[in-house]
C-alpha cells in the first residue's frame, strides 16, 4: 500500500489542525441514536457470526503463559467444538514473547496471529526499543503488529514526530499489517481521535485502534464514530482503504452488534468484514457464543457451557 509523502512537519500540522472540528454532541447524539437499532431473528444470527469471525481474540496479561496462550487459540480455530457451523476469530492477540506459541498453536488455521508491539501499553521507550519490538515478533512469525502512538508527543503537538514513528514501525512491519493504537482515552478530545485518525493514516496505518485496553475509557461508539468518519473520508481522498478496530470494554453481543450498525452506516458495508473491521476483545467470545445458542435453540446456555476467554 501506498503513503503519501510529506513536505515536512509544518505541512503535517498545518493540515491536521485545518481538519474540520467534530461537533461533541452531535457525534454522541447519533452514535445513542443508531445504538437503539434492533437487530433481531436471521439478521441477528447472520450479525453474531460476523461479529465472531471480527473477533481479535486478545490476552494481554503480565501473568500470560504458554498454556493459557495455547488454550486461546485453540478456543480461536474452534470457538465451539459442539458446533463446527461456528465461524473462527480472526485472530488472536499477544504480547510479543508469546507470538511463537501462537504461531505454533494455530498452524493449519487461517486464524491470524496478531502481536501487540513498540513497549504497549505504554509507548515510553526510545524508538530502537519500539522496532526491536516489532521486529522480534514479525521474525517469530506475527502476521499484524498493534502498535500504540506516542501520546505525549501528540497532546504535546509534535505531530512529526508520531507520523516519523509510525513509518519507522510500518517499515519493520515488512509485510505484517500495522494496526495503530491511539488510545482514545487519553487524547482528551473527539478533535485529537480525528487528528490522530488522518496522521496514523497517512504514516501508513492499515488499521486505526481506539485501545489498548489498559485505560479507561476504551472504546466507545462516538470515538469509534469518529473514526469511521476518518476512514471513510481518507478513502474518498485517497483511494487506500484503511480498517477500524475499537478494543477494549466490549463485552457484549449487544454492544457488538451496536459497533456493526455504527460501521454500516458511517463508514458503509465495504467495512462490513474481518479485512476491515475487527472487534478487540478478551471476553466478548463466550457472550456471541451463548447468545448464537440461544438464538438456534431457544434454550440459554450459561457461561459454564463455554471454556472461559
Ligand atoms: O485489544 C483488546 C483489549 O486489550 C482487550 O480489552 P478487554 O479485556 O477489555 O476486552
Amino acid at each position: 500500500m501506498s503513503t503519501e509523502t510529506l513536505n515536512g512537519a509544518a505541512e503535517l500540522r498545518a493540515f491536521l489542525r485545518g481538519l474540520p472540528g467534530v461537533d461533541q454532541v452531535g457525534a454522541e447524539e447519533r452514535a445513542a441514536r443508531l445504538a437503539t437499532r434492533s437487530v433481531k431473528t436471521t439478521a441477528k444470527a447472520e450479525a453474531i457470526d460476523l461479529a465472531i469471525s471480527m473477533v481479535d481474540l486478545t490476552t494481554l496479561e503480565g501473568a500470560d503463559t504458554a498454556g493459557k496462550v495455547r488454550a486461546l487459540c485453540a478456543k480461536a480455530a474452534h470457538p465451539d467444538p459442539a458446533d463446527a457451523a461456528v465461524p473462527r476469530v480472526a485472530a488472536v492477540c499477544v504480547y510479543s514473547d508469546m507470538v511463537d506459541v501462537a504461531v505454533r498453536s494455530l498452524a493449519g488455521t487461517d486464524v491470524k496471529v496478531a502481536s501487540v508491539a513498540t513497549a504497549f501499553p505504554s509507548g515510553r521507550a526510545p524508538l530502537e526499543a519500539k522496532l526491536a519490538d516489532t521486529r522480534a515478533a514479525v521474525a517469530a512469525g506475527a502476521a499484524e503488529i498493534d502498535m500504540v502512538i506516542d501520546r505525549g508527543a501528540f497532546l504535546a503537538g509534535d505531530y512529526s514526530k508520531v507520523f516519523d514513528e509510525i513509518t519507522a514501525v510500518k517499515e519493520a512491519c515488512g509485510g505484517a499489517h500495522l494496526k495503530v493504537i491511539l488510545e482514545t482515552g487519553e487524547l482528551v478530545t473527539l478533535d485529537n481521535v480525528r487528528r490522530a485518525s488522518w496522521l496514523a493514516m497517512r504514516a501508513g496505518a492499515d488499521f486505526i485502534k481506539t485501545s489498548t485496553g489498559k485505560v479507561s475509557p476504551a472504546a466507545t461508539p462516538p470515538v469509534t464514530l469518529v473514526m469511521l468518519e476518518a476512514v471513510r473520508d481518507y478513502r474518498a481522498a485517497t483511494g487506500r482503504q484503511v480498517g477500524v478496530k475499537p478494543a477494549g470494554g466490549i463485552r457484549t453481543t449487544k454492544d457488538a452488534i451496536r459497533y456493526l450498525v455504527l460501521v454500516n452506516e458511517t463508514a458503509g458495508p465495504d467495512w462490513l468484514s474481518p479485512e476491515w473491521f475487527r472487534l478487540g476483545a478478551s471476553s466478548l467470545l463466550n457472550d456471541l457464543l451463548m447468545q448464537r445458542r440461544k438464538l438456534a435453540t431457544g434454550v440459554y446456555s450459561g457461561p459454564d457451557y463455554f471454556t472461559l476467554d
